[in-house]
């Protein structure tokens, strides 16, 4: 603990207390995760050295970076990055309070479907590794300052698939697990789905989609797939997504490459690709962006720079789209188009605005 200096504990979980430090090398300020081993079992052992080892193979942008681990008085220590913005489920809380005050109502659907497409590029990510979230959650995103940019956290209870195609442990949150959890059945990477399913309704309606008095009712929920009603501020094609993600059958469940090829998708994915392709990827020693990012960041995708990209997590189909995507760049998200009826796929013009993402932290 030498190398960090503690400014203040920012929460607490199952396994530890999560301390803001600041890194006395270069002042960079970080998350260090003190988990006590003194009376651990040798299996929850097992778990955190696989938090771990899961945090070491995972570096994205859209994914709380690991920086280090050491042990320390009985203490496991894990580093990693810090997200200034706080969680997903604090910013649902604060507009939910908003929306009752009627102050405001619900997020724009544009800005649920922006963060709803950064969950699903950060999935496709982690299913790209057979790694399966299972615990997906608002308490378990993490936001920058200024909730541009979301970012997959807690590993805690993730598991490798490795070879097998379906892992058989029971573990998860109740009001987000898939059915096929809640009746102990195997399970793949589409309970993340579910879970996706289950954090989309609750982005758009800011209560979530399965609650009940107490944990049977809650399974019981889920297991019949009894959804909430959903609101008429919901456009008929974003309810239809809810309503493909929540599928009880998660063999009728799209994977995340079904879905990056979605029209309701595709065009935050080119934007958000776009933006993150001037993010520099998180490597091991910092997690910080580089001097010159912001600025960076800041100035206009031109064709050139779309294409200059890897979009190694996109389908081939999507590529196609992406490559053929016409120089006139207009329009960064098509809302207004999706109620029209504009599809991105036959829409000749698309501009990508200003980035968002000018502020990494
Ligand atoms: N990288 C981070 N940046 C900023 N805040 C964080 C970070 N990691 C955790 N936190 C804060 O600390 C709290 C506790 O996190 P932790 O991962 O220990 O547990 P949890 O996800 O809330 O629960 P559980 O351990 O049961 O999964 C979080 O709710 C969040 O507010």
């Amino acid at each position: 603990m030498d190398k960090y200096e503690k400014v203040r504990c920012v929460g607490r979980g199952a396994f530890g207390v999560c301390w803001l430090c600041r890194d006395k090398n270069d002042a960079s300020k970080v998350i260090v995760k003190l988990i006590n081993t003194h009376e651990m079992s040798e299996k929850d052992d097992k778990y955190i050295q696989s938090e771990v080892n899961l945090l070491k193979k995972v570096q994205h942008p859209l994914i709380i970076g690991y920086i280090d681990y050491f042990t320390i008085e009985n203490q496991l220590a894990i580093v990693m990055q810090y997200a200034e913005g706080g969680t997903l489920e604090r910013l649902i809380n604060e507009q939910r309070v908003i929306k009752d005050n009627n102050m405001k109502e619900h997020f724009p659907e544009k800005t649920v479907l922006e963060y709803f497409t950064q969950i699903l590029i950060a999935l496709d990510h982690m299913h790209s590794k057979h790694i399966v979230h299972r615990d997906l959650k608002p308490q378990n995103i993490l936001m920058n300052r200024r909730k541009t940019i979301l970012k997959l956290s807690d590993f805690g209870i993730s598991k490798e698939l490795g070879t097998k195609s379906a892992a058989s442990t029971v573990i998860g949150t109740p009001n987000y697990l898939s059915p096929e959890i809640c009746e102990s059945r195997p399970y793949n990477q589409k309970c993340d789905m579910w879970s996706l399913g289950c954090v989309l309704f609750e982005l758009l309606h800011l209560e979530r989609a399965f609650e009940g008095e107490n944990l049977p009712a809650i399974v019981m929920k889920i297991t019949q797939g009894k959804l909430k009603p959903m609101g008429e501020h919901v456009s008929n094609e974003v309810k239809s997504l809810v309503n493909t993600l929540l599928k009880t059958n998660e063999k009728s469940r799209p994977d995340v490459s079904d879905l990056l090829v979605d029209p309701i998708v595709l065009p935050y994915l080119i934007s958000i690709h776009c933006d993150l392709g001037r993010l520099e990827a998180p490597t091991t020693d910092k997690r910080k962006p580089s001097a010159s990012l912001s600025s960076r960041l800041r100035t206009y995708p031109t064709q050139s720079t779309l294409r200059a990209h890897s979009y190694s997590s996109i389908t081939p189909s999507a590529t196609q789209h992406l490559t053929t995507t016409p120089s006139s760049i207009e329009s960064g998200f098509f809302s207004p188009g999706r109620s029209t009826g504009l599809n991105p796929r036959t829409q000749s013009r698309i501009q990508v605005p200003q980035t968002k993402y000018d502020q990494y932290h």
